[in-house]
């Protein structure tokens, strides 16, 4: 079985400590994201996985087998960069030969790896081109194609959509849920800026934030129930609303009272000893909807309306000074500045933190 194990991981540069202490179980085939704000550590974490960084501090396991001092080449592993890293004197079959010549690999199943590769990523027509004689997508499934042909027990790809324009991102996506699907024992590591890309590609998302795991679990679990502030601002876009609240009816049902005098009622439970306290009320824009009664979330005015066809966005004033509400709503509306509107959300869809920003939710 090619799990991997990591525990207590840590690094540091000289005296700044960057992951303080990463536990962590992934299983033989699952697809792992990363994800997180610039510089909490991803790309460092791979890096570690992949041999390509040193590991300060805790223990790494591959298939069972303590990999800390094990070197890149020797763990089974192959990386897809962002920047693609291809020879660019070499053709794009001796891109996808060059590794597995190294490892002495017989001309025959080199061959076999190579062809098998190039129809999979639908490249079988330009094996003899050089790189720059191809698209930014094409040379990324070149540096896939490669990656492939190591036959790794573990594929890590580090942010490898970003230089790809929109559409080549999108298809270039499709491949990659392709090939997880052909290669459905290789575990894969998968680091991305991309919220689209990380819940639809992921079995679990693994949220980091200043070297910390925050959360993982599943694309909708992490969006139904996050388990602090942290990640319910992240995940989700635009990001859910927090209005500051107090809890002014603990119990199955919660009441708390919102900043401006409302109160809503939520299906979360508190304890009565949670009766006066701060927190934190969370609704995503998308779980608002217009109010048809007198039985809503909040009154506010539009102070900006985003017509995108699709949806409409709504910024509304009148909670938190300088601080609007976002609401989501599907398709077009004939919504202006300067009306005044109320908003609604089924119970089961708001969130509530406590004043550490941990959720009420079991
Ligand atoms: N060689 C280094 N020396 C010192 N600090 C480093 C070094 N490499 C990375 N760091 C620091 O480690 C932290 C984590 O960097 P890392 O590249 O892993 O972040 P990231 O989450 O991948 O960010 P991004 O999304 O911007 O790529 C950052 O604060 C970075 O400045």
């Amino acid at each position: 079985m090619t799990g991997l194990t990591l525990k207590d991981i840590r690094k540091s540069y000289g005296s700044v400590d960057v992951l303080h202490g990463i536990d962590l179980d992934i299983k033989q085939g699952e697809f792992i994201v990363f994800v997180g704000p610039s510089g909490c550590g991803k790309s460092t974490l791979l890096r570690m996985i992949a041999g390509l960084e040193a590991i300060t501090g805790g223990e790494m396991y591959i298939d069972g087998q303590l990999v800390n001092d094990v070197p890149p080449s020797k763990r089974g592993i192959a990386m897809v960069f962002q920047s693609y890293a291809l020879y660019p004197h070499m053709t794009v079959y001796d891109n996808m030969a060059f590794g597995m010549k190294i490892a002495g690999e017989s001309k025959q199943e080199i061959d076999r790896r190579v062809r098998a590769a190039a129809e999979s990523l639908q490249l079988s027509k330009y094996l003899d081109r050089l790189p720059k004689a191809l698209s930014g997508g094409q040379r990324q499934r070149v540096a896939i194609g490669r990656a492939i042909c190591r036959d790794p027990k573990v594929f890590l790809f580090d942010e490898p959509l970003s230089n790809l324009d929109a559409a080549l991102r999108v298809a270039t996506r499709i491949e990659i849920a392709r090939l997880n699907e052909q290669m459905a024992d290789t575990t894969m590591i998968y680091v991305t800026h991309d919220q689209v890309e990380a819940m639809t590609l992921a079995d679990r998302i693994v949220v980091l934030s200043a070297g910390n795991i925050e959360q993982v679990g599943a694309p909708l679990e992490l969006y139904e129930r996050p388990a602090n502030l942290f990640v319910a601002k992240f995940i989700g876009s635009p990001a859910m609303n927090i209005i500051p609240a107090t809890i002014s009816g603990p119990g199955n049902q919660t009441t708390v009272t919102l900043t401006g005098g409302m109160s809503v009622t939520l299906d979360v439970a508190t304890e009565a000893s949670e009766k006066g306290k701060q927190a934190s009320f969370g609704v995503r824009p998308e779980d608002l909807r217009i109010a048809d009664g007198a039985d809503y979330v909040f009154e506010g005015e539009v102070s900006i309306v985003e017509a995108l066809g699709e949806v409409t966005l709504l910024y509304i004033e009148g909670l938190v000074p300088g601080e609007p509400i976002v609401v989501k709503l599907p398709g077009i509306y004939d919504v202006h500045k300067g009306q005044r509107m109320r908003f609604a959300a089924d119970r089961q869809k708001l969130h509530l933190f406590d004043a550490s920003g941990h959720t009420y939710r079991k």
